[in-house]
């Protein structure tokens, strides 16, 4: 055996015994032998870093064989390469490169190094000045390489990896091994297996000793098990910067249907604090200032990015809050009258849909673009039930036996107490609760239920606004969130981008709510509405027909129509679209409706 392998089997005996092996030059040992060691460590160490001179390298070696062997391919090699930048511009995304720019920028690698191999395939290595094109043209392109992070936060992982067995062997875990490891937004995490008779415990106990071993800062280490939940494995995530140190920006919708979770911001391990909304009602409370508004925004800004949602909100702060969202909201009431009358249409709708469900022998309502959800949002529930008392059996009702058929309510406040929920059982119904910073200890139970203070839910030591613990049927253990922040420019263009895609409500739900509005239907041209008695109503159809119906020979803009009736853009959109197809109404221009001639006043 020489005497290099003798070495290694004893620096890998003493590694065994948890000793560091040192090298120890003598002078028998041949010198070229170690540096060449040493240098193949580095080049291997480093072989990311390295990566663009080993490419120039094969392509030279390449392209110089090519030359010699089959210089009349050369046209082929640039087909290949023509389509095979085409795919990766194209079709990158599935091979892990996520970002336009990842695709472009390999789409022009491709290009580039195909381009010169065929050249130097055609003319030969020494032909000028395509060497000078590979050097340069090869540091040019390795410049964003070497810059890109997650290339980098790969490199620093795959080292920290490398180095486990060791750390394993000081921190008292030997023979435990990475499995698999990725980078993420937050640092990394990845999986391992333990050795016979370890415990995903033992980890947990050693969470410190990893931390230092690591190099992190304090908590940045979590211990959790893998999802296979395999007793002898380990997921370990590992946060390079603590995901609650700063406002996070909302990244944009997570969701297209009410069907998908919605991640509502991340959880202080980097895992997304997700959670349903079909078929659950939910409760958002905390003090003045907590963040429930900007919660409800990120929840505004999903639940407008679902084509089967149709929102309706009150906000009775004179739609201060959700005023920006107007365009993706069908219905906005920021009246009491306005809240009493939507509730009083949602228990309508409600009734007819659990009819229809009883009537096609179906338990539950599918939410589809057809057939949508209607997510109710109040925004300060109090002041409902302090300035619309009449609706707490609405509201009751709605809680109770909304689930089924898709009627869902959302309600922010700041203390849950029985006085601001009114009299019914709405607060036990709320199967979502999310609970931002409250002032005393004894708000907890009220917001997330009895016994949760003393279970450990400690929402009133959360010390930032948007930072909350989330309950729901999936989420049983406190953690704590930091919601997404959505600026005011957010929140402007997601509304913009999303208020194409509104559905309105199904016709069974439409039909409904005509004829909750009984004897102010749409009135045919014998029996007019006037604005006047339309009013006395505040029946925003009949108010829509007496605008259109008294409008000047201009027409009445769409503007006034939405004033008028206090109804949505989309929702007034419908209507005119329904009685322009039955001829009862015409756009006079851009922008401007009045009734047909026939019906005019
Ligand atoms: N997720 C968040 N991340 C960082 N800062 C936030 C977050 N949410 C809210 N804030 C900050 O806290 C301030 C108050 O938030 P917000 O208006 O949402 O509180 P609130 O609980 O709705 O208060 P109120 O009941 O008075 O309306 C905001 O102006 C914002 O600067």
């Amino acid at each position: 055996m020489s005497r290099t392998r003798q070495m290694r089997r004893h620096a890998r005996k003493m590694r065994r015994n948890g000793l560091q092996p040192m090298v120890v030059i003598n002078g028998d040992e041949p010198f070229p032998d170690l540096a060449a060691v040493v240098l193949g460590r580095l080049l291997w160490r480093y072989r990311s870093e390295l990566a663009p001179f080993n490419l120039m390298a094969t392509l030279a070696l390449g392209g110089a064989v090519l030359h010699i062997t089959h210089a009349w391919w050369w046209p082929y090699l640039l087909g290949v390469t023509t389509v095979a930048a085409w795919l990766l511009a194209m079709f990158g995304d599935r091979l892990g490169l996520a970002l336009r720019s990842e695709r472009l920028y390999g789409a022009a690698l491709v290009m580039s190094a195909g381009g010169w191999i065929a050249a130097v395939t055609a003319l030969g290595i020494a032909f000028q000045p395509l060497p000078q094109v590979l050097v340069g043209g090869g540091l040019l392109l390795a410049m964003p390489w070497w810059a890109h992070r997650r290339r980098r936060a790969k490199v620093r992982v795959d080292r920290q990896i490398a180095a486990w067995p060791e750390i394993a062997q000081s921190i008292g875990l030997p023979g435990s091994r990475a499995q698999s490891a990725v980078v993420d937004v937050w640092g990394w995490r990845a999986r391992f297996a333990l050795a016979r008779g370890q415990t995903i415990q033992d980890v947990v106990a050693k969470v410190p000793a990893i931390e230092s071993a690591l190099g992190t800062f304090r908590g940045a280490v979590r211990v959790l098990p893998t999802r296979d939940d395999k007793a002898n494995r380990f997921e370990l995530r590992v946060l390079d910067t603590d995901p609650h140190a700063d406002a996070i920006p909302w990244p944009g919708p997570s969701v297209s249907s009410i069907s998908e979770p919605i991640d509502l911001g991340p959880f202080e391990d980097a895992t997304s604090a997700r959670v349903l909304l079909l078929r659950r009602h939910g409760l958002i409370g905390g003090v003045a200032g907590s963040g429930k508004s900007g919660g409800i925004n990120v929840l505004m800004g999903n639940l407008s990015a679902c084509r089967d949602v149709v929102i309706w909100a009150i906000d009775l702060k004179r739609g201060m809050e959700l005023q920006p969202w107007a365009s993706c909201i069908d219905r906005l009431a920021t009246t009491p009258e306005q809240a009493r009358a939507l509730l009083r249409d949602a228990l309508a709708v409600l009734e007819a849909r659990a009819a229809s469900l009883a009537t096609l022998g179906r338990r539950v309502w599918e939410p589809s673009p057809d057939a949508p959800a209607l997510v109710i949002v109040i925004d300060e529930y109090a002041e409902l039930s302090d300035d619309a008392t009449e609706s707490a059996s609405d509201t009751d009702s709605i809680a109770r036996r909304g689930r089924a058929v898709a009627v869902t309510l959302v309600a922010a406040t700041q203390r849950p107490t029985q006085k601001a929920m009114g009299k019914g059982a709405v607060r036990s119904q709320m199967d979502v609760r999310v609970s931002f910073r409250v002032r005393e200890r004894k708000d907890v139970d009220l917001i997330l239920g009895q016994g949760m203070l003393n279970a450990g839910w400690h929402a009133h030591t959360l010390n930032a606004p948007g930072k909350f613990l989330l309950s729901a049927p999936e989420h049983d253990v406190p953690r704590r969130g930091r919601a997404y922040l959505l600026t005011d420019e957010a929140v402007a263009d997601a509304a913009s981008r999303h208020h194409g895609i509104r559905p309105v409500l199904d016709e069974v739900s439409r039909t409904a709510i005509e004829e909750a509005h009984a004897g102010v239907q749409l009135r045919t041209a014998s029996e007019p509405v006037t604005a006047e008695t339309a009013e006395g109503t505040n029946r925003p159809d009949a108010v829509l027909w007496a605008m259109l119906a008294g409008a000047p020979d201009e027409g009445t803009p769409v503007s006034h129509l939405i004033t008028g009736t206090g109804m949505s853009r989309p929702w007034i959109y419908q209507r005119l679209r329904e009685l322009a197809e039955a001829d009862r109404v015409t756009q006079v221009s851009r922008g401007r409706w009045r009734a047909a001639a026939e019906h005019a006043e």
